[in-house]
């Protein structure tokens, strides 16, 4: 039953501009004015792109998710919009005006010291730490993925891959691969496409390396994999050359600057079997641990 503040009427709702495009749906800067005079909320407001592969299905989904979690570090479902016109229903989600993590680290990188990092880092780690206890697995955990709220408080949005672990199983195996970010993918998700808790923790080590490379384009993920794996490969056996990159022990170059300790955390994400991997309540230990904080 959908409470009453949950619904959102459309002839209300009125669109400022797109924020961007996700795995399968648009988010636009809405203002809902309720009052017709202004002094209405600004909201995020997700739709589905009828033409992308995903189906209604999966963003009923991602609505059932996101309207299940109530975490300070997990960006905040506010309600629904039945259009009647499209017969589509819109995702309404609290707007946060830094924006995503990637664009906030291009324009205050030079302002951020690595306290700050070490910060968001355990903020995310936080809000993963809430996720895993309610069974989900995020699936697309990336720098892209995370929204700043403020100087001091960062959030994980996009939902859109998320699914919940069966009971009786310790993951998920898609089906279909989608159009899947590998570079954040750990390795048996690339070769069996099952994604667990700790397959969300290797993403996690991607995030940290996003982190303290202040997420800087020229040394992102997918760049330094494809420079070492050489441009001239196409796709699909992209996967096979990453695997075998990752079974011969290569990992992404340690960011300049980078605390060793943070490297060491990095490396311990990697680590090539899930098991070997922490638990995202062990990881949130060595964050609150403040002696890593200092060391250089
Ligand atoms: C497709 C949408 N893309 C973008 N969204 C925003 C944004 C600013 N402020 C926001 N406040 C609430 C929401 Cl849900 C999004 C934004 N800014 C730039 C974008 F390209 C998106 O959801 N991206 C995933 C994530 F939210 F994690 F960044």
């Amino acid at each position: 039953k959908k409470q009453q503040q949950d619904v959102f009427e459309e002839r209300y709702l009125r669109c400022i501009s797109i924020l961007g495009k996700g795995n399968f749906g648009s988010v636009e800067l809405c203002l809902y004015d309720p009052w017709g005079d202004n002094t209405g909320d600004l909201v995020a407001v997700k739709e589905l792109q009828s033409n992308k592969q995903a189906t209604v299905a999966d963003f009923q989904r991602e609505i059932q998710t996101i309207s299940s979690l109530h975490c300070d570090y997990i960006v905040k479902y506010k309600g629904i919009c039945y259009s009647a016109g499209r017969l589509s229903t819109k995702l309404v989600m609290e707007y946060l005006p830094y924006g995503s993590l990637i664009g906030y680290m291009e324009k205050h990188r030079q302002n951020v010291c690595t306290r700050r990092l070490l910060l968001f880092a355990s903020q995310i780690c936080k809000g993963m730490e809430y996720l895993q206890s309610m069974r989900y697995v995020h699936r697309d955990l990336a720098a892209r993925n995370i929204l700043v709220a403020s100087d001091t408080l960062v959030k994980i949005a996009d939902f859109g891959l998320t699914k919940i672990i069966p009971v009786d199983k310790e993951y998920y195996r898609v089906t279909q691969p989608g159009e899947s970010p590998i570079f954040w993918y750990a390795p048996e998700s690339v070769l069996e496409l099952k994604f667990s808790h700790k397959s969300d923790v290797w993403s996690f080590g991607i995030v940290l390396h996003e982190l303290f490379s202040y997420c800087d384009i020229s040394r992102n993920p997918k760049r330094l994999c494809i420079q070492k794996i050489g441009s001239y490969v196409q796709s699909p056996s992209m996967a096979i050359h990453l695997l075998n990159l990752l079974k011969d022990n290569w990992r992404l170059p340690m960011p300049s600057q980078c605390p060793p300790k943070v490297h060491s955390i990095m490396m311990q994400c990697w680590e090539f079997n899930s098991e070997d991997r922490p638990s995202f309540s062990s990881l949130q230990d060595m964050f609150e641990n403040s002696l890593l904080i200092d060391e250089r």
